[in-house]
């Protein structure tokens, strides 16, 4: 744990003890061997997960943001290797816990206990065969849980999140709509009282509206059960009205990280303006955003120098020599780019602010 700041990684969790860290990722790499080379799908990713926070991983589609999140729980899929730190830290000052050397009896605990997952697309994550109910008692018998206790609980969370537990839990997955189904499976996720909830695109293959209702139970839940969230989408606007803090990634990395407040009034990667700029007015439906300009990097293929820099506005030489380390803008608001400080001129936001939040 940083007791001062850290100059060397840009963390800025001086402040900070380390009950309110509940992930400390270092030196982070995800790599695929691929006929084509070493595939390099996270790379050098440093980042603290602060306790009780909505943090949002934003980043366009193949950035990264899945691979990362998977080492949370040591998950990513094979041949994939990952090496670096992911240290977890219990609530109450349990035993910091370094998630890639867990033996997988280990894993399987923490996976459903301390971290829950809930993927996109809630739909494949179901047995079409078994009916809700069933979902649930096995979790709780697979973890030696009380079933009847831990079915109790189920239906209150499972009303807790605007569902008819009777009626969801009799339910094959297939008599559900796609809402209640995605609820049904935050619930499931929700039922071994875990710490932290890890969310990848849970609202994708949601209508609007849908999302938007989820969005706001999440909220809820958070504070009814202490939850750290971690959510990861491409659709900053939802981010928006969720997440306490953002990280953003582009090539691999995260090169921007900060309060949401902070990053969409005084963004200082160009690549977040971009994205801010591609959101005109953060109400608007996702499918409306105008997409990054330019080819969406290649894992294969290191660029030299800052990888942003090929469909960068502001890159100069330079920037196609060294690689910008993350510096501290302001406290808690990190950036890795050289021009931070000229961003406000070449790439202004509007300053009126309006659609934002
Ligand atoms: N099983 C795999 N083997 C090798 N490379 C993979 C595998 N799965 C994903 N990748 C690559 O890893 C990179 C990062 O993918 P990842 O799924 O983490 O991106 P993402 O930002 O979550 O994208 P999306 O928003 O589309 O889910 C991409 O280049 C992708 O092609």
């Amino acid at each position: 744990m940083n007791s001062t700041l850290d100059t060397e990684t840009g963390t800025d969790d001086a402040a900070r003890d380390e009950s309110e860290v509940v992930f400390e990722v270092r030196d982070l790499e995800v790599t695929f061997g691929t006929n084509r080379g070493e595939s390099k799908v996270v790379r050098d990713v440093d980042l603290d997960i602060h306790r009780n926070e909505t943090l949002g991983i934003v980043g366009e589609s193949g950035s990264g943001k899945s691979m990362l999140s998977s080492t949370l729980l040591n998950a990513v899929v094979d041949p994939g290797e990952t090496s670096g730190e992911v240290t977890y830290y219990p609530p109450d000052g349990g035993d910091p816990i370094s998630v890639l050397d867990l033996s997988e009896s280990e894993l399987k605990e923490f996976r459903w206990e301390e971290v829950a997952m809930v993927f996109q697309g809630a739909m494949s994550s179901f047995n079409p065969v078994k009916r809700v109910r069933g979902h649930f008692s096995e979790t709780l018998e697979d973890h030696n849980r009380d079933v009847d206790a831990g079915m109790d609980r189920a239906r209150g969370i499972l009303e807790d999140l605007y569902l008819d537990p009777d009626r969801v839990l009799n339910a094959y997955p297939y008599e559900l709509s796609g809402g209640m189904k995605q609820r049904a499976l935050i619930a499931l996720g929700l039922v071994l009282e875990p710490e932290v909830l890890v969310m990848d695109e849970p609202t994708a293959a949601l209508d609007l509206l849908m999302q938007r209702s989820i969005i706001s139970l999440l909220r809820d839940l958070k504070e009814e059960y202490d939850l750290t969230i971690i959510f990861i989408t491409h659709d900053l606007p939802l981010l928006t009205k969720l997440a306490d803090r953002l990280a953003v990634m582009y090539a691999f990395d995260i090169v921007e990280v900060g309060d949401t407040e902070e990053i969409l009034y005084h963004a200082a990667h160009p690549y977040t303006r971009m994205l801010l700029q591609a959101t005109p007015d953060l109400n608007v439906p996702v499918e409306e955003m105008r997409s990054v300009e330019g080819n969406k990097p290649d894992p294969v293929i290191r660029i030299p120098g800052c990888s942003y820099h090929p469909r960068c506005p502001m890159a100069d030489e330079s920037c196609t020599q060294a690689e910008p380390p993350m510096v501290m803008r302001s406290p808690g608001h990190r950036t890795a780019c050289f021009y931070h400080d000229d961003v406000d001129e070449a790439m202004p936001l509007r300053s009126d602010g309006e659609g934002r939040r």
